[in-house]
């Protein structure tokens, strides 16, 4: 089976190139429908799809009069709001063929670095992946200042992978793949199918030219490998110009494969163990210490003490009641809110706090046990 065959989580990025027909603005119904009816099949074969899609400043443009090059920043974020409605739906039209529902999320950089944002985001988007819905995701143009703009959405697809834990993502260019130079200027350049490690050799590979209507190059791209590949997934690039694009990567059709060493829990797990400083201390009773160890979250109910000063999404060490550390993890509530429900069971959370917060104090998906 092809490694996108085996892949449970997949994480699908198109170009702006395949989507908008470059002389008339217009969008490509009829080759949507071949993607999403590769979607579709992907679905049917037991994979999650999460959709990351350019065109909304392509598609807006033509119906605001905007010139195609050299728009100023605020001219691409107007046409980004007009282009967006036409964007989103004729994804929503064309899932629904396959009586799928489209659920449209607009990103900036601030949600994926920013923790409590980053955690905010996830938990929506892992909702939506659990309800079956299909997320198309797109940069938020319209509000995001250059500081805070991605400018290109590989970079963007690729924090997504890592923010939903997927294991693959697939970016559908309108090229076959890397080349071992850009295939327009050096008519000797050849496909390289896989790449294991991203050295100079690689980058040098990469140029910097840009397509029409495009922003990223394989330059982005990449970089975009480089984040996929920490968080643990496997990265494609195939070109999406022909007719069910992801089918043809399927059935082996050309493509470059970034093939990475770790899993996407693994590698979640080292980053939360290793690179990050706790900044609060969560002390713990003895039924709290066996669940942990039987690799459930930890409850509210099992805290018997807190200390130092956190919000939601920041790093706790989990202390068993001999004052050892046991476990580390990212924590669902802030300080005080943490304090008011520690002790207490989850049913209890909203009479509490007035809200519906998480059932866990730490999430399992957010805890590592740091013995062994
Ligand atoms: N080594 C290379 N291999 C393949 N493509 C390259 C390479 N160097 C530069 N490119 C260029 O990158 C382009 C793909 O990037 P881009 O146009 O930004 O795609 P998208 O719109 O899908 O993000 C190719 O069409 C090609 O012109
Ligand atoms: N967010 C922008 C797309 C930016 C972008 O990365 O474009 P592309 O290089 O075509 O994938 C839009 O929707 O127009």
């Amino acid at each position: 089976m092809s490694r996108l065959g085996e892949a449970r989580r997949v994480v699908v990025k198109i170009g702006s190139a395949l989507l908008v027909e470059q002389a008339t603005g217009r969008l490509d119904h009829d080759w949507l429908d071949t993607l999403i009816d590769d979607v579709a099949e992907l679905r049917a074969g037991g994979a999650e799809v999460v959709i990351v899609s350019s065109g909304a400043i392509a598609l807006g443009r033509g119906t605001l009069g905007l010139p195609r090059h050299r728009a100023k920043l605020e001219e691409s974020q107007a046409a980004a709001a007009v282009g967006q409605v036409t964007l989103a739906h004729a994804y929503q039209r064309s899932l629904a063929r396959h009586g799928l529902v489209a659920a449209q999320v607009l990103l900036t950089l601030n949600d994926t670095e920013e923790r409590r944002r980053y955690l905010n985001a996830r938990n929506t988007l892992t909702t939506l992946i659990q309800k079956g819905a299909v997320p198309v995701i797109n940069e938020n143009d319209t509000v995001a200042t250059s500081e805070i703009r991605y400018g290109d959405n590989d970079r963007l697809a690729a924090r997504v992978t890592s923010m939903v834990s997927a294991d693959t993502l697939v970016l559908l260019s309108d090229v076959d793949g890397l080349y071992t130079a850009s295939p327009e200027s050096d008519p000797d350049a050849a496909l390289v199918p896989e790449v294991h490690a991203i050295t100079a050799e690689i980058e040098a590979m990469a140029g910097k030219p840009v397509s029409g209507v495009g922003t990223g190059g394989m330059v982005t791209k990449l970089e975009a490998a480089r984040i996929a590949l920490g968080a643990g997934a496997n990265m494609a690039i195939a070109s999406g110009r022909v007719a069910h694009p992801l089918r043809r990567i399927l059935q082996d059709g050309p493509s470059t494969w970034f093939l990475g060493s770790g899993s996407p829990v693994a590698e979640r797990k080292r980053w939360i163990a290793g690179a990050l400083v706790p900044v609060g201390r969560l002390m713990v009773d003895d039924g709290a210490v066996e669940a942990l160890d039987k690799g459930r979250s930890l409850l509210p109910a099992g805290v018997s003490r807190i200390e130092g000063h956190f919000a939601r999404g920041d790093t706790v060490s989990i202390l068993a009641p001999s004052g050892v550390e046991i476990a580390r993890g990212l924590v669902a509530y802030d300080r005080e809110d943490a304090e008011r429900i520690a002790g207490r069971r989850s049913g209890e959370i909203e009479t509490i706090l007035g809200w519906r917060g998480r059932d866990e104090m730490v999430h399992r998906d957010d805890l590592v046990l740091i013995r062994s």
